[in-house]
């Protein structure tokens, strides 16, 4: 398998919190989702793999260089999106293209037009003028132009209506398609990741608490009903978390498989969402 990331035993502590033995793989061409509250870690382990922050422990490999005595020449293969943009403000996209493209050796101008006029962004406008979509859109552009192989985003969909979300969610798709680059993105949204993720890191309080492929995580798990007369006196043990009403019970089972054997055929079985399975693991660690 060819790993474009490689996060072995990260550690990093501010007072009280730690991010601890952070363990990531990525494959090429795949999407990551990487979901977790807020303050989980996401953004820690982000600045980390880009060499903005200074881990206390553990080995980070990009692109098959190591993250901190590479800097440079990772820097110029990867696609960053970040909250706090890397924009002059004052210029326009135009005026920020020229001063960015001879930076990069590999900079492509045909690619560049070619986006820009995709993703329909107005090249005149000054970037301070453009709305939080169109900012995202133009970052993916410059990263798009200098052929980046692996795209850092940080929390890309948030505060874009849905619309402009779902355009997005487009692009990055396109962006991985050709199985030759491959997209991590954190995300609070994760019905974006329902439609596109291929693999799923579930952080929470600076641990990795669940991780694998999306599709074989859903198909683990499943969001059980019925009624509360059937559940045997060990159902805590097939359960992440169960809330029971007079009307019956509903919870998230992390062995469904086990679970059919020995709960009747009448108990309904539903595929989770991201955002159940998520929930659902949230309160069981609260
Ligand atoms: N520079 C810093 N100094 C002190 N504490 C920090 C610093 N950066 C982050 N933290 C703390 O580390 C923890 C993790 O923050 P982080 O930003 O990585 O979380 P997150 O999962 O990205 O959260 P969110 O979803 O809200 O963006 C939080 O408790 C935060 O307050």
């Amino acid at each position: 398998m060819d790993m474009v990331l490689e996060i072995c035993n990260l550690c990093k502590s501010y007072g009280e919190f730690s991010l601890r033995d952070i363990n990531m793989s990525l494959e090429k061409g795949t999407l990551t989702g990487f979901i977790g509250p807020n303050g989980a870690g996401k953004t820690t382990t982000i600045k980390s793999i880009l060499n903005i922050i200074k881990p206390d422990d553990g080995k980070i490999t990009v692109l098959g260089m190591d993250s901190i005595n590479s800097d440079l020449e990772i820097k110029s293969k990867l696609g960053i999106v970040l909250d706090d943009g890397h924009f002059y403000e004052d210029l326009t996209l135009r005026k920020m293209k020229n001063l960015i493209a001879p930076m990069y050796p590999t900079w492509d101008d045909n690619a560049y037009n070619f986006y820009i006029k995709k993703f329909e962004l107005p090249e005149s406008k000054k970037i301070k003028d453009l709305s939080r979509g169109m900012r995202m859109k133009y970052a993916l552009v410059l990263s798009l132009s200098h052929g980046a192989d692996l795209f850092i985003l940080d929390e890309p969909t948030s505060g874009l209506d849905p619309l402009v979300r779902s355009e997005l969610i487009e692009i990055l798709k396109d962006i991985v398609f050709e199985g030759n680059r491959t997209v991590l993105m954190s995300t609070h949204i994760t019905s974006d990741l329902d439609k596109i993720a291929d693999y799923l890191y579930f952080i929470y309080d600076g641990k990795i608490i669940l991780k694998g492929q999306k599709d074989e995580i859903k198909d683990q798990h499943a969001i059980v009903k019925g009624d509360t007369a059937v559940l045997l006196p060990d159902y805590k043990n097939y359960f992440v978390g169960i809330n029971k009403s007079s009307y019956g019970f509903e919870g998230l089972t992390d062995n469904k498989a086990a679970l059919k054997n020995v709960l009747p055929d009448k108990t309904v079985y539903e595929v989770p969402s991201i955002e159940d399975i998520l929930l659902y693991y949230t309160r069981r660690f609260k």
